[in-house]
């Protein structure tokens, strides 16, 4: 072969690894007869390892795009990508975990099994399950609550709970929607912290719904912002400050600057 007749790898080999991707998305939902569009042509890429919020008003189709990723809703057109295959096979081979408002435990189980309980279900050894249990309810700051019902804990101690339990599989990819929405201002800010120090350490993708902006901000490497009616980005706003982020970072001017930019996206819609 000479020289001459070599190519360029195709874009696919050089480009980022995918952690998740929405490729002309659209979902449309009939109600009472009429057609509702709750996604309209969504395109988002968002690399391997990388933090990405969502922000929007109400009904701007957040969830509707975490439940597509999260395989318990089909698309109507459009492909999405998750891990670089599709949500069901990710979801089929425990690449996902998926962390609500709602902490959903179950109320009869210790923290320790509630934790252990995808293991559980994938057939994983007693005494292997507890051990990752374990370390994952130390990762969230919950040791010595192995042993304790749900009820037994707070707001927050139950959504660490929930947040363990999502780590237990070892995801590639964090499905996050609202998880801090219920919690009082200090102990959100805590868990975001905490969210910051798990992400550092394990690196997965993560997809973060949230109505907060400071929240947004503080979290994220970049934050989609969605308009309602249809359903839609305005526009993917980079959040260009350092890492690790830290608590001082919030009243930075910086910090401030995107905040305002995202604060005129929600307000106009992008117009
Ligand atoms: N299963 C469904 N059947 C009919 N309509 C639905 C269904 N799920 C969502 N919708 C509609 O799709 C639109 C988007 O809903 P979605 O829950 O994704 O919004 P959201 O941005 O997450 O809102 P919120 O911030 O209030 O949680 C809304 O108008 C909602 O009523």
């Amino acid at each position: 072969m000479s020289q001459s007749t070599v190519t360029t790898p195709p874009a696919a080999v050089v480009s980022p690894p995918v952690g998740l991707a929405a490729r002309g998305v659209n979902r449309a939902f009939t109600v009472k007869g009429k057609e509702l569009v709750a996604l309209q042509d969504v395109d988002l890429e968002i690399a391997k390892g990388e933090f990405v919020s969502i922000i929007g008003p109400s009904g701007c189709g957040k969830s509707t795009l975490l439940r597509i990723f999260a395989d318990l809703l089909p698309v109507t057109s459009g492909t999405p990508v998750v891990d670089g295959v599709t949500p069901q096979l990710a979801r089929e081979d425990r690449r996902l975990g998926v962390v609500f408002q709602s902490a959903n435990l179950m109320p009869w189980r210790s923290v320790l099994r509630n934790v252990a309980l995808p293991l559980e279900v994938m057939g994983r050894s007693k005494a292997g399950r507890e051990k990752t249990a374990a370390e994952l309810l130390k990762m969230v700051g919950l040791e010595g609550y192995e042993k304790h019902l749900p009820r037994q804990l707070s707001g927050g101690m139950q959504q660490r709970v929930a947040i363990a339990r999502a780590l237990s599989t070892d995801p590639k990819v964090l499905l996050m929607d609202e998880p801090f929405g219920a919690l009082d201002e200090i102990t959100r800010e805590r868990l975001n912290q905490e969210l910051m120090e798990i992400w550092a350490r394990l690196n997965p993708t993560v997809l973060f719904i949230t109505h907060s902006i400071p929240e947004a901000v503080y979290l994220s490497n970049r934050v989609v912002v969605m308009a309602a009616r249809p359903g839609r980005v305005v526009e993917v706003v980079d959040v260009d400050l350092p890492q690790p982020r830290t608590p001082e970072m919030r009243d930075a001017p910086e910090f401030h600057a995107i905040e305002a930019r995202i604060r005129h996206l929600l307000a106009t819609g992008g117009h």
